[in-house]
């Protein structure tokens, strides 16, 4: 199923198990998400990734009264990963409390593709059991990036 036939309340992307290695980052992601800041949305969502050096990071969204100032999951585990010195996704589940798997936004998808190679799997679940697993390259078509800022 693509990301884009993926819509709530009618997805049907369920899969009763996550491989294991994944499943722990499931397991990671759920856990951080029950820190989530979101008086204001009220909904929660946590991230866990796996960097190039084995480590697992995580991260859950942090929201402002403010609110174009609050943070997403996903870049709270980004920003946990670099403040450790490492660069380099290579897996990435993110959970929330949804009928459907809850797509990264479009800022949390470039923010992905600066660290993750095109074939990377993001998983996206929901805990109610939905899950979808997409590729960088399928999150982000046509990805900006540095090759666009070459001088002719
Ligand atoms: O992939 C997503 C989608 C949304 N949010 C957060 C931002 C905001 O705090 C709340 C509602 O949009 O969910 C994330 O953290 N990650």
């Amino acid at each position: 199923m693509s990301l884009l036939a993926c819509k709530a309340p009618a997805c049907s992307a369920k899969s009763a198990k996550l491989p294991e290695v994944r499943m722990s980052l499931y397991d990671a992601a759920c856990k951080v998400r029950e820190n989530a800041y979101a008086p204001y949305s009220d909904f929660k969502v946590g991230a866990a990734l796996r960097s190039g050096s084995g480590a697992v990071y995580v991260g859950c969204n942090v929201e402002n009264v403010a609110y174009p100032e609050g943070t997403c999951a996903e870049a709270g585990a980004i920003a946990a990963m670099v403040a450790a010195g490492d660069t380099t996704i290579t897996e990435l589940v993110v959970v929330a409390d949804s009928p459907s798997p809850v797509p990264p936004c479009g800022g949390c998808r470039q923010k992905i593709a600066e660290f993750a190679a095109q074939d990377v799997q993001v998983t996206l679940c929901s805990l109610q059991g939905a899950r979808l697993t997409v590729s960088v390259a399928e999150l982000l078509p046509g990805a900006f990036g540095v090759g666009h800022m070459d001088q002719a």
